[in-house]
């Protein structure tokens, strides 16, 4: 699914508006059927107290209109026009009238009112600010913001949370509503799936307000989000006549004392991907554990005991996934720029691969083309330096990836990868994940789909997601704190199966209202 900027999306609604003949004001009608579906679909006429919170441009047009369906289907709503400026939308002003011709007279509130009391019990709809918002709202409004924060009820926020920039960073942290629940209009924002951001939308969902289709498809946009509609085309089905050769040879490189598991679990995940061989280079040391833990996996030991000081063989691999449990003493440091200086096969590098990138930048022009780098936070900081804020964080990663010709996989909750300007928002993925050697079995994930032939970019968009469906898949059986990562390999069958599985039907609406 496509992520539009908050101009991007002005054009849409334009577009949309200019292509099927309708009003602006009909578009926002469909926005407020919508939204009134949605709750009046769980309320079921609750008597629950509403309290809607409405600016004074689109967003809290939306708010208005929201209103009037709500009352007429009997609801307890408190309308408040959070009033500040005197700018309003014409939108906003055609829903106020109508609201006013029912007889329902909001509550505006203005830098000296007093705020609304909200009793944990109500509920909040927070249409205050949407994607318009340009600058940090006054101090009074930031206020009424913590208010509503404060009060602990429910709080269904309107296309984003106010307070949030559509496309830049917060600045006033303490001026953003925290939504429950945030239901945004035909594409998600952004700031959704950002550390700093993603914060303050617990859940979301988007509603289909029917922007046109030939839009959404001829833009271009910076980010993608992946789902499984973007991942399955990109998958590879098996031949009927192929053999193991077909499927490629992995190696992986990495380990040292006390960090063998990490190779274990790097090269098990690569085969349990697909990869027809898989060949893990250790340190002595790592020979008998590793070949007691995995019989399918062929081994070839450095010289030394402790750690890798050559890398050499006289194997075949097609791809090489380095780095792992690898450690960063002087003598691996040379024998991965030996490595470096010779390699001509694409690469993925993980862990203390990065950390040694980041000592010794100069090693950074020996990488092959398309080198993936899956670095989480820190690492990431140690090879690009620090960061402003989320934003600043993907223009610099970006940047770099751009200078070395590299696929950056950014490791966090929603794990970003960027290539070539563009970024891919997985959308897999649970916080049971994080846990030790999680890492290692995507690099092995990584690695095993470059074997089969994926090309590198494709191969860390689908392996970052099969990675996360495989966490998502194992904890419903072991929950978040059980999870470790060697139950997420053994999901990895599991995760190519969901691939194939047919979509939960979508339950059937009570009393819908209708356009
Ligand atoms: N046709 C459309 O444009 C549609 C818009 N929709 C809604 O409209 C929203 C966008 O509406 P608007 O563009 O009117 O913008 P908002 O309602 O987000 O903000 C209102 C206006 O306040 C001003 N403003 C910005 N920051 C401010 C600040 N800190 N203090 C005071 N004033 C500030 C700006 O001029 C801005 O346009 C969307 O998020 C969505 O909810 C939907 O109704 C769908 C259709
Ligand atoms: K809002």
């Amino acid at each position: 699914m496509k992520i539009f900027n908050a101009k991007q999306i002005y054009e849409a609604d334009k577009f949309t508006i200019k292509k099927q003949q309708i009003s602006s004001d009909e578009l926002m009608e469909r926005v407020a059927i919508q939204i009134f579906n949605w709750l009046h679909l769980r309320l079921q006429g609750a008597p629950v107290k509403i309290h809607l919170f409405c600016g004074i441009g689109n967003n809290g047009g939306d708010g208005v209109a929201v209103a009037r369906h709500l009352q007429e289907h009997g609801y307890h709503i408190h309308v408040h026009i959070v009033n500040y400026s005197d700018k309003r939308s014409d939108d906003f002003l055609l829903n106020l009238n109508r609201l006013k011709d029912r007889k329902i007279w909001p509550n505006f509130i203005n830098s000296d009112s007093e705020f609304p009391e909200i009793s944990n019990e109500d509920i909040v709809i927070d249409a205050i600010f949407g994607i318009g918002l340009n600058r940090n709202p006054d101090a009074w409004v930031v206020k009424l913001i913590q208010n509503i924060n404060a009060s602990n009820a429910f709080v269904l926020g309107v296309d984003i949370p106010s307070g949030l920039f559509t496309d830049r960073a917060v600045e006033i942290k303490e001026g953003v509503v925290r939504a429950s629940y945030v239901l945004s209009f035909q594409t998600p924002k952004l700031v959704f799936f950002l550390p700093e951001t993603g914060i303050y939308s617990n859940q979301w969902e988007i509603l289909d307000i029917g922007i046109d289709p030939e839009y959404l498809m001829n833009t271009a946009v910076d980010y993608d989000l992946i789902g499984k509609h973007e991942v399955l085309p990109l998958y590879i089905p098996r031949e009927k006549f192929s053999h193991k050769g077909t499927y490629g040879h992995a190696l992986i490189v990495g380990g040292s004392y006390g960090k063998i598991g990490s190779v274990q679990l790097a090269s098990k995940a690569c085969l349990l991907t697909g990869s027809g061989l898989v060949t893990a280079y250790l340190p002595k040391c790592g020979y008998i554990p590793m070949q007691t833990a995995l019989p399918e996996v062929m081994i070839i030991t450095d010289e030394d005991e402790k750690n890798i000081s050559t890398i050499n063989f006289e194997i075949s691999p097609n791809v090489i996934g380095i780095g792992i449990g690898l450690s960063t003493v002087k003598n691996t440091q040379k024998a991965f720029e030996e490595f470096l200086k010779k390699n001509t096969l694409p690469l993925v590098i993980d862990a203390d691969g990065i950390n040694i990138l980041s000592e010794n930048k100069s090693f950074l022009k020996l990488l092959p083309a398309q080198t993936i780098l899956t670095p989480h936070p820190k690492e990431l900081e140690r090879l690009i330096g620090s960061w402003k804020d989320d934003f600043d964080k993907l223009k610099k990663a970006k940047a770099f990836s751009k200078k070395y010709d590299c696929v950056l996989v950014l490791k966090g909750a929603h794990t970003i990868t960027l290539y070539n300007n563009k970024g891919y928002i997985n959308t897999t993925g649970n916080p049971g994940m994080a846990t030790a050697g999680s890492g290692d079995v995507l690099t092995g994930i990584i690695t095993g789909l470059i074997a089969q032939g994926y090309s590198t970019e494709t191969a860390a968009v689908f392996g970052v997601y099969l990675h996360g469906k495989a966490g998502d898949i194992a904890v419903e059986n072991y929950g978040y704190q059980a999870l470790i990562a060697s139950t997420i390999s053994d999901a990895i069958g599991d995760a190519f199966i969901d691939l194939f599985k047919a979509p939960n039907p979508v339950p059937e609406q009570e009393e819908p209202i209708e356009e």
